[in-house]
Order: structure tokens, then C-alpha cells, then sequence
């Protein structure tokens, strides 16, 4: 299909096997998490056209890009940007002719003289902010900026297709803040597909569309953003009702804090089960930033207790306080010793 990414291929080193077999949509953004070695770079450098030593199959855009067949498509003829950890920018030249280094590959691409379709010049400067450092040398730039001026490369360059590869991973941690709205933004801008590999599981959930898992060379699981919790979270259907000034009524329960969201907003909590508390009887001594309402469910086939929370049954290891065991139907109250407010569920 043309609107996949069809991977089948194997890739052996010594002591590694990078084996997969998956189709991604070549739409939004997926990011792809995983322990270190487990091959997410390999993976990347196979779809760019870097690993003549891979083989099998790699197709994408209705062409073929890898096979026995057409043998291995240069990088260059897949159209496909690829922004490294570290900006690998040209040091003897300054920001203005880096940028425009991505323009004349933009002019050299397959279709000839008359160049890709890309976002403008003046648009891609103004997205990354550049216009300031356009004469300044790459040696004079901080990490942030080198990050910034290799993603307005990239997208000079009018690519098909964006390959992130830890791009946020050697700036400060302020900085890395910093730049994930340009990378949302640039990500925008370019209006192409992008694959985003990062350790940063936070980083990856403010981006990503969908997520692949990746464990010795094989993809395990792939899904939706729950795949990016951290170890021990739930995820909540959650809808504002009402901002006041107390705080925020959801209809699951009450947050204590305000949420810069307007009534009617769908969004998700993020919630890692040793932040929540059962309530029960006084609630002196519970320090909460929210509550919500639960119901006590049957238990699950494993006799975990239960709990039902805005229709989602939610298995939940044993709560804080008095232990006696709930009966299905009892109505509990559960406090929460935090939260993380994420986008709402993916439709697919
Ligand atoms: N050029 C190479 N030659 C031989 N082996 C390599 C080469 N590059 C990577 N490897 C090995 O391939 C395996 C996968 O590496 P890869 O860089 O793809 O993993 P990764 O998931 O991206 O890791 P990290 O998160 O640490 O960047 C590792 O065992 C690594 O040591």
C-alpha cells in the first residue's frame, strides 16, 4: 500500500538480529521506544537506505526501496530527512549556507530540475526562528541551536518522509523543553510522516501518534500511547465539566488544582497506581492533588480486585488504608497523589 511503510527485513551483526516484519502508516508521527541496543537506530538507518547489508524488502510511497529485485534505492532518491542526537552540520559554513545546502538537495531531487514541493524558505526560518543566526557559525551555536538549524535543513530539503533519531537527547534538559514545540511545529510545517526514535518516554508522548516497542532487534508490541506509560500507570477517560476557582470538576471526580482546559474538553490522566489512595471514612491526613469516584468491580480472572472508574475497569493493586476487602457494587473514593494530563485517546 502506498500509505504504509512496509517493512520485511533482517539485518545481522555480530551478537545482534534485527528481524521485522511490520507495515507503518506513513502519517503522523510514530515513535519508536525501546531498551538501549534493541536496535531502534538500526531500524532507522535501514529505512534511510543506510544498510546495504540488510535484506528482504522495504517499501514505502508505492515504490520499492529495498529488495532483490531493485536492489538498495539511495537515500538521497527516497526523499527521506533524517535528523541525528548530534547536528551534523557543516563547520566550515555559516547557518544561511547550511540551510540552503538543504535547498539544493531539494533542487537535485528525482523529479529534475523543477525541485520538490516543500514549505518556503522565509517559513521554515521564521517556524525554527533562525533569521538571528543565519551568519553565525555552526562553532557558535548552542546545542538547542545546532538542533534547530539541522530540523530547517532537514526540512529545506522537502523530504517525503522525517527520520528522528534522539534529536533532543545531547541539548541541557531546559533546553530540550524548549525544543519539542519546534519540533512540533517544524513537524507541522513539513506536513510529511515523521518516525521518532527517543529514551524519553515524556518526549515521546507529547508527539506521538501511535507507538512501536522495539526488545532485540524485534518489534514487540505497538499501539497507542499507553504503550509510553511508565512502569505501574492507568490511564483515564477524563471530560471537564467545570473550571472553578477551587479547582477542576471532571466528570470522574475533582481535581484540586485548576486545568487550563476549557469545559468540554476529552482528555486522558495519566495516573502511576502508587499515587493513588483509597479513601474511606475520614479523609483527614490524605494529602491529594485530586479525587476521583470508583466503583468496586468483580475481580478480574486473576482475583485482582477490580475497579470501575468513568465505565474503564481498572485493576489496581491493593489500595492504602483499612483492608478489608470491597464488595462489587461499593462505591469508593480515590485520592491522588498525582497526575499527568495527556491528549485524548487516539482513534486509532
Ligand atoms: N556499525 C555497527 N556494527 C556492528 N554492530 C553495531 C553497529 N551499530 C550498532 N551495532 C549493534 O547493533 C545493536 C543495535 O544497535 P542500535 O544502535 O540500533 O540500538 P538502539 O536501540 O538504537 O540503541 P540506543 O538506544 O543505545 O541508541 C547493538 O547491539 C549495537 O551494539
Amino acid at each position: 500500500m502506498c500509505s504504509e511503510l512496509i517493512l520485511e527485513l533482517a539485518l545481522r551483526r555480530p551478537g545482534f538480529d534485527l528481524a521485522v516484519d511490520h507495515a507503518i502508516a506513513l502519517r503522523g508521527v510514530t515513535a519508536v521506544s525501546g531498551p538501549s541496543g534493541s536496535g531502534k537506530t538500526s531500524l532507522l538507518r535501514v529505512i534511510a537506505g543506510l544498510e546495504p547489508g540488510a535484506t528482504g524488502h522495504v517499501s514505502a510511497f508505492c515504490e520499492e526501496w529495498q529488495g532483490p529485485k531493485v536492489g538498495l534505492m539511495p537515500a538521497w532518491r527516497r526523499r527521506v530527512g533524517y535528523v541525528f542526537q548530534e547536528a551534523a552540520l557543516f563547520d566550515h559554513m555559516n547557518v544561511a549556507r547550511n540551510l540552503d545546502y538543504g535547498l539544493e538537495r531539494r533542487r537535485a531531487g528525482p523529479s529534475g530540475g523543477a525541485g520538490q514541493r516543500g514549505p518556503e524558505r522565509d517559513a521554515i526560518i521564521d517556524t525554527l526562528r533562525l533569521e538571528r543566526l543565519l551568519d553565525r557559525m555552526p562553532g557558535r551555536l548552542s546545542g538547542g541551536e545546532r538542533q534547530r538549524v539541522a530540523l530547517g535543513r532537514c526540512l529545506m530539503s522537502a523530504p517525503r518522509l522525517i527520520l528522528l533519531d534522539e534529536p533532543l537527547s545531547a541539548v541541557d534538559h531546559a533546553s530540550r523543553s524548549e525544543l519539542i514545540p519546534y519540533l512540533q511545529r517544524s513537524l507541522a510545517l513539513a506536513g510529511v510522516p515523521a518516525i521518532h526514535v527517543s529514551h524519553s518516554r515524556a518526549e515521546l508522548r507529547k508527539m506521538a501518534d501511535r507507538v512501536l516497542r522495539m526488545d532485540a532487534g524485534r518489534i514487540t508490541a505497538s499501539g497507542g500511547s499507553e504503550l509510553l506509560l511508565p512502569e505501574g500507570a492507568i490511564l483515564l477517560d477524563a471530560r471537564v465539566l467545570e473550571v472553578g476557582p477551587e479547582g477542576t470538576r471532571l466528570d470522574i471526580g475533582h481535581l484540586g488544582q485548576r486545568l487550563d482546559l476549557p469545559p468540554g474538553a476529552e482528555f486522558q490522566l495519566m495516573v502511576r497506581r502508587d499515587q493513588v489512595v483509597r479513601i474511606s471514612g475520614s479523609e483527614a491526613g490524605v494529602a491529594a492533588a485530586g479525587r476521583i469516584e470508583a466503583r468496586v468491580a468483580p475481580p478480574g480472572p486473576d482475583g485482582m480486585p477490580l475497579l470501575e472508574v468513568a465505565r474503564q475497569a481498572l485493576a489496581l493493586p491493593p489500595v492504602a488504608g483499612p483492608q478489608e476487602t470491597p464488595a462489587p457494587g461499593e462505591a469508593l473514593t480515590l485520592a491522588l497523589a498525582g497526575y499527568e494530563v495527556l491528549p485524548p485517546r487516539a482513534a486509532d
